[in-house]
Order: C-alpha cells, then structure tokens, then sequence
C-alpha cells in the first residue's frame, strides 16, 4: 500500500474460497482477477479516497483486492487446541462496505488484529494490497498503519486534548507539516458534522459526538481502508444510526470500509456484504446480507 514496489500476492484463491453454497453472484459472474494489480497503481488508486465526496455515487468493487486471506489459521499460545480462527480464506475489494459479525469469541478481533499486523497467522498468507504482512518486515509495519483508519468502541480518544488536537495528533505523528494539519482537520471536522466544536474536550460531547471525532481522526489522513471494531457498542439506536450514515459516507467516497459489529438491526437494515464467523471458522459470505445468527 505504499509506493515502493511490493512482491505481487502469489496463488491467489477466489474471494469466496472456502464457503459453500452462499456465494456472491458478482464473484461467481467473473469477479476480478487477484493479484494483477501492481502495488503503485493500486495506491494511487486507493489514495484518492476523501476530497471528492459525491454521495449520490456508490462506489463498486474495484480491480484488485485490498485484503486477502490466504488459508489463514491464528492459534493463541494460551489455547493451542482451539484456533481463534481456522482456515480463512477470503478476499475484499477497494470501495467494498463489510459487516463482520459472529458471537463473542468467534475471531472477529482476531480478524482485525491480523490486518493492522498486531499479531501474525500461524499458517496461511494475509496481503492488503499485495503486501505480504507475513513477510513484511517491522519497520514497514507503522506504514502499513498509515493506510489503515482504525475507529474502536470505546473511542479512544485523548481526555486532555481538544477535538481539534486529538484528529491533529494523528496527522503530527505522521509528520505532516502545520499548514497541512491546519488544512485538513476543520475540513475533516465539517465532514463528520463537528465544526462547531474544535475547541471542546472529549468529556464535554456527547457518546456519538466523541465517536464522530474518533472517526475524524481515523480518516483525517485519508486511508483507503477504515476498520470498526464495534463502532456503536456503546451508543443508542439513533445515535448509532448516524454514525453507520457517516460510515457510508465515507464508503461512497471509495474508502473501503470493515465493521465488526454485533447490532443486529443495523446489519439487517443496512444490506451490505455480510462476512460471518463461528468459532473461528468462516460461516458465511453473503452479498445484501443479514446478521443471521439467533441470539
Ligand atoms: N491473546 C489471546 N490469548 C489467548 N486466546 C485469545 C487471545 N485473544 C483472543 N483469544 C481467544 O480467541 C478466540 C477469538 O477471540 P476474539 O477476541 O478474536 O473474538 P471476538 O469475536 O472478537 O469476540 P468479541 O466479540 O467478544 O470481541 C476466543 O476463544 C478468545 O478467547
């Protein structure tokens, strides 16, 4: 996902590899091709996420995908017999909006901290965007970060920090210069719909608001993929509502978006692609899917 060259994904499966008899007619009708994308053109392609927000335009899947597991298998030290996920094979592409649901345990978190190469796979091959997080030495992993907005349920914000600071410190860390800092937090800020509160403290918001600046803060420096992790675990209904509104927002700007969520209502409404895990193993991969599980 950064621009020097990257060794192209070898042996790519197709997206829905792996699950039976629930797949995506879209795959099946000759989806695109993995892996012919070379790693440059694909981040130019994705880099152009935020500034054009035309939210009449959904966004289709693009060429190559930003995110495939290859056989993935992750066993924890702590449970050797039990892997939190088991065999995962799947792949999403650039502009795609994905629920990932399963009950507590099942490896959704897991799935997650795969992606921000937190932890490794203990067999199989995870790429985003033909880069092997596998082999991907460490020192490229805090770039890797850099094109992934991570957006979490408990927000995570900094308690002594202004709205402001707090989507400006992810800009500061990267190193971008003041005039780009000065530029680009008002007008994340106005895209969340919190302009009128760049000088408040994160305790004087409320919960959705302290969300909306959380998610700022994900998108400020426009990755082309954004991860929830249980973006409305903490919040009612409506607010919660908005927030999933934002989310595709920020969707139809090309932004490819993950949300692990177990909000029923949401996920049935909304009729995205629905990726399902039970007890680590893929269950399900439906287009316009539903929650599906009982409670
Ligand atoms: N660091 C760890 N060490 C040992 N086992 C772990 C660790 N993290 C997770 N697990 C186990 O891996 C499995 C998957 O956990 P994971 O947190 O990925 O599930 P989840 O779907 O995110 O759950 P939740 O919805 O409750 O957050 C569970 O059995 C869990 O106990």
């Amino acid at each position: 996902m950064t621009n020097e060259p990257n060794q192209a994904a070898p042996g790519r499966t197709g997206r829905h590899a792996g699950v039976s008899g629930q797949g995506n007619p879209r795959a099946r009708a000759g989806a695109p091709r993995a892996g012919h994308a070379p790693a440059a053109s694909m981040t130019s392609q994705l880099s152009r996420s935020l500034p054009m927000l035309e939210v009449d335009d959904m966004a289709a899947p693009m060429g190559a995908p930003v995110i495939t597991f290859d056989h993935v298998t992750k066993t924890y030290p702590a449970q050797p017999s039990k892997p939190a996920l088991h065999d995962v094979t799947l792949q999403i592409f650039a502009g795609e909006f994905i629920f990932l649901v399963g009950h507590s345990g099942s490896g959704k978190s897991t799935f997650i901290r795969l992606l921000t190469r937190e932890i490794k796979p203990s067999s199989g091959k995870i790429y985003v965007a033909d880069e092997d997080l596998t082999t991907m030495r460490n020192w490229r992993v805090p770039y890797l970060r850099r094109n992934i907005g991570c957006v979490f349920q408990d927000f995570k914000l900094l308690p002594n920090k202004t709205v402001f600071e707090n989507v400006a410190f992810a800009l500061e860390v990267i190193g971008k210069s003041r005039h780009v800092i000065k530029t680009q937090v008002p007008e994340v800020l106005r895209l969340v719909g919190l302009s009128d509160k760049l000088n408040s403290y994160p305790d004087q918001l409320s919960g959705g608001q302290q969300q909306r600046v959380s998610i700022a803060r994900a998108i400020v420096n426009r990755p082309p993929l954004l991860i929830c992790d249980e973006p409305t675990g903490n919040l009612d209904p409506q607010t919660s509502r908005g927030i999933m509104d934002l989310l595709e927002r920020i969707n139809r700007t090309g932004t490819t978006v993950l949300v692990a969520t177990h909000d029923r209502e949401m996920v049935d409404n909304m009729r995205r692609r629905v990726i399902a895990l039970d007890r680590g193993h893929l269950t399900r991969d439906q287009d316009r899917g539903v929650y599906g599980f009982d409670v």
